[in-house]
């Protein structure tokens, strides 16, 4: 694996929101209330879509001292769509884990050229999901994100469990995404991760400064 702009700071777990919002002003008016107890502002992926890459570049203009994270879950044209992301600010972009292994290497080449960090989005990659993560980690993705995705969350049963185990097991740094909260973002610590994704526990929550508050407190416990 290759570290380019994201660094590890003293082995300290950082602090991701997902901006889960649909247009630009409800992002920035997000990113505001919460950027002080983060570490890396995500674009999610509908935002992307809903916007498009300028509200990359919109964050980024708001929130220069952060990391910005372009959530494009790239399944195809890899070094394209880095590209287009990186070309707008982006500091870390996802590729599907789950892509061809071009993909991933597009992406990879890309990143290495803007001097900044691809990560491999697991989601979907249930079955070998062990196997596929070491792959993608030796194609030179920064880390991986081992993620249960909204509608897996959805479904009855659902817990955060599996998603933990198989970060311990890997043996590479992972980022853990899906319903990590109050509740569970301790355990997603103590598996090593280096990274913890928050989405709804930030943006539902009656008070979302508080709630990056209280989880950026308990991410560095
Ligand atoms: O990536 C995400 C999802 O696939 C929608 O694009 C979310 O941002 C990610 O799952 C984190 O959100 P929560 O699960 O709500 O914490």
């Amino acid at each position: 694996m290759r570290s380019t702009v994201f660094t590890d700071e003293e082995n300290v777990m950082q602090l991701q929101v997902a901006l889960d919002v649909l247009d630009l002003p409800s992002a920035l008016t997000l990113a505001n209330q919460v950027s002080e107890h983060v570490d890396i502002l995500e674009l999610g992926t509908p935002l992307v879509k809903s916007v498009g890459i300028g509200a990359v570049s919109a964050i980024k203009a708001a929130h220069p001292d952060k990391l910005v994270f372009a959530d494009l879950k790239t399944a195809d044209a890899g070094e394209l769509e880095a590209t287009l992301a990186f070309e707008a600010g982006a500091d870390l972009i996802t590729v599907m884990g789950a892509a061809d292994d071009d993909t991933v290497r597009g992406a990879v080449s890309a990143g290495r050229k803007y001097g900044k960090s691809v990560v491999a989005d697991m989601i979907a990659v249930v079955d070998g999901r062990v196997e596929r993560i070491r792959e993608v980690a030796e194609l030179g993705v920064t880390f991986v994100e081992i993620h249960a995705g909204l509608d897996e969350q959805a479904r009855p049963g659902y817990t955060i469990d599996t998603l933990l185990e198989d970060g311990r097991r890997a043996g590479v740094p992972f980022s853990i995404a899906g319903g990590v909260g109050i509740g569970t973002i301790a355990s997603v610590r103590e598996a090593g991760a280096t990274v913890a994704v928050a989405g709804g526990a930030i943006y539902n929550a009656p008070d979302p400064a508080a709630a990056a508050y209280e989880l950026k407190k308990r991410a560095t416990a």
